[in-house]
């Protein structure tokens, strides 16, 4: 059998570029003159002081705002003025946009919800969930895939607040994103959890770009191949961890804030 070569670490791709992006708000500039390029199999952290844009720059890049300045770019087109729920049929999908998981339901069943809508449809109630029972290889694949297979048959209000996001992670992921924007996944979690959260995101970048906002920077370090840091809505430094954490200006912004 022909196995198409893995795209190696010195072929980068990118899948999502912004271009002088920016945000003013009734006059006050909240983001201004961002570029960003997320590549493939690549995990891209956000980073900044409190205030310094980046859940607006999620916003933009999402398009649940409409930038004031600048392009974006996702998977070679131009998508500046694509809606919200077009840009997720196309990719780039962001967790809590579609983590409304159901407390009542298993694991395996939100799954399962979350599969009948890959094109980012609303999701069907009318229909019974025993008539989603086709999906349960594909649904135990993801489960399997995220080391939720001893909690498969769990409602999800019973799961640790860890496993619940790792959860939100499987639902997201039955879109099949291409870019994965993940808005602090590590907010509020223990040690452990963080711990197992950070090696399921690495897990899924493997096979797709994950852009994410992140405070804790133990993670950032660990798991991030690139980290933008943004202050006052403008990148102050971009490159590797050990890059930008060594860069005056990074320091000066997160003194007393870390
Ligand atoms: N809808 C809005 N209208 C006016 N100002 C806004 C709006 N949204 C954000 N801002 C302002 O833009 C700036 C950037 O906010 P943003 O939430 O993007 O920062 P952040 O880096 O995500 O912060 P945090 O780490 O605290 O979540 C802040 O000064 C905020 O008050």
């Amino acid at each position: 059998m022909n196995v198409a070569p893995a795209m190696t670490q010195t072929e980068p791709r990118v899948v999502l570029s912004a271009r002088g992006l920016g945000k003013d708000f009734a006059g006050f500039t909240a983001v201004n003159n961002v570029d960003l390029d997320v590549e493939h199999a690549r995990i891209h952290a956000l980073i900044g002081p409190n205030g310094a844009g980046k859940t607006t720059v999620f916003n933009l890049l999402t398009k649940f705002l409409q930038p004031t300045r600048g392009k974006i770019t996702l998977l070679g087109q131009d998508i500046t003025q694509t809606k919200p729920d077009k840009v997720a049929r196309m990719g780039l999908v962001r967790s809590f946009q579609i983590s409304a998981v159901f407390p009542h339901l298993t694991v395996r069943e939100n799954v399962k919800v979350a599969l009948q809508r890959p094109a980012g449809l609303a999701v069907q109630f009318w229909k019974p969930l025993s008539s989603l029972d086709r999906l349960n290889a594909r649904a135990d694949q993801l489960i399997d895939h995220l080391g939720l297979t001893p909690y498969r048959d769990h409602r999800a209000a019973d799961l640790s607040y860890g496993r619940k996001r790792v959860l939100e992670i499987a639902t997201t992921l039955a879109l099949e994103p291409e870019v994965l924007l993940l808005d602090e996944p590590m907010a509020g979690m223990g040690q452990e959890d963080v711990r197992m959260v950070a090696e399921i995101i690495r897990d899924v970048a493997q096979s797709r770009a994950v852009l994410m906002v992140e405070h804790n920077l133990n993670v950032v370090a660990d798991i991030c191949h690139h980290v933008t840091v943004l202050q006052r809505g403008e990148i102050i430094a971009t490159g590797d961890y050990a890059t930008v954490s060594a860069d005056p200006r990074v320091r000066t912004a997160y003194m007393g804030t870390e």
